[in-house]
């Protein structure tokens, strides 16, 4: 079986230093990976590779068979809508001065076609799955708290139909009780659409409670598959 997400000998150099040296792995479809390790060893390197925001100075990436790294920008567009972006800051992921539903109808808009009666029925229906009142659409980032920015953040990496979620440490600037309830919306999402993550955390119990699979990275080398101790 082919894999969702096809890592291979990723090299990232940035001046005289390597910070990604010979990182391969795989997502499969459905799958959700987990990519820990300490501050500064590649893990958001890792991130914008995947996601065609820098291009590896070796390696390749290749999504559901698409090679992405020779790419230009313009042929990747199309492709963007499948593999979607989390990030760790829920208020800087939005911009500030523009409502909830109008920032989701944005992706809806790029991926299209919009419909003036299915397009707000869609922003309605994925503020309900990522567990928001549909009524938080009229309101402005700043009157929402930070686990429900976060959720219009999954909310607008879902408009497109994702095969693959790369979450770049998405709940590590919540509150503990707060993020609890994120993770549980990421589980329940894998389950019930069958997304493909890569899940990026320095917090390995997190992981571990999250991810089928966990892969290990320090110094810009994964460690042994599965085995990561935190140390
Ligand atoms: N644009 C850049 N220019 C120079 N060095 C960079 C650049 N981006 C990242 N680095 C360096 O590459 C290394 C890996 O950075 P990266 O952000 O991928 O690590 P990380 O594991 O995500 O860290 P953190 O958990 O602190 O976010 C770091 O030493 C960082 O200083």
């Amino acid at each position: 079986m082919n894999a969702l997400l096809d890592v291979r000998d990723l090299v990232v150099r940035r001046g005289a230093r390597t910070v990604l040296d010979g990182v391969s792995f795989t997502v499969a479809a459905g799958e959700t990976v987990g990519l820990v390790g300490p501050s500064g060893c590649g893990k958001s390197t890792t991130a914008a590779a995947v996601l065609g925001l820098l291009r590896p100075d070796a390696g390749t990436v290749r999504f559901a068979g698409i090679e992405l790294t020779k790419l230009r920008e313009r042929e990747l567009r199309p492709l963007r809508r499948r593999f979607q972006p989390v990030f760790q800051d829920p208020y800087g992921s939005l911009s500030p001065r523009r409502r909830i539903r109008e920032q989701l109808a944005e992706p809806l808009r790029l991926h299209g076609p919009w419909s003036a009666t299915e397009g707000p029925a869609r922003i309605v229906e994925l503020l309900e799955l990522v567990g928001l009142d549909p009524a938080l659409g009229e309101r402005l980032p700043h009157e929402l708290s930070g686990g429900q920015c976060q959720r219009v953040g999954i909310a607008r990496a879902l408009a497109g139909g994702p095969d693959l979620l790369v979450l770049d440490e998405p709940t590590s600037a919540l509150d503990p009780t707060v993020r609890a309830g994120v993770l549980n919306l990421l589980m329940d999402l894998q389950d019930d659409l069958g997304i493909g993550m890569l899940f990026i955390s320095h917090d390995t119990a997190t992981v571990r409670h999250l991810c089928h699979r966990v892969l290990g990275l320090r110094g810009g080398r994964l460690t042994a598959e599965g085995r990561w101790d935190g140390a």
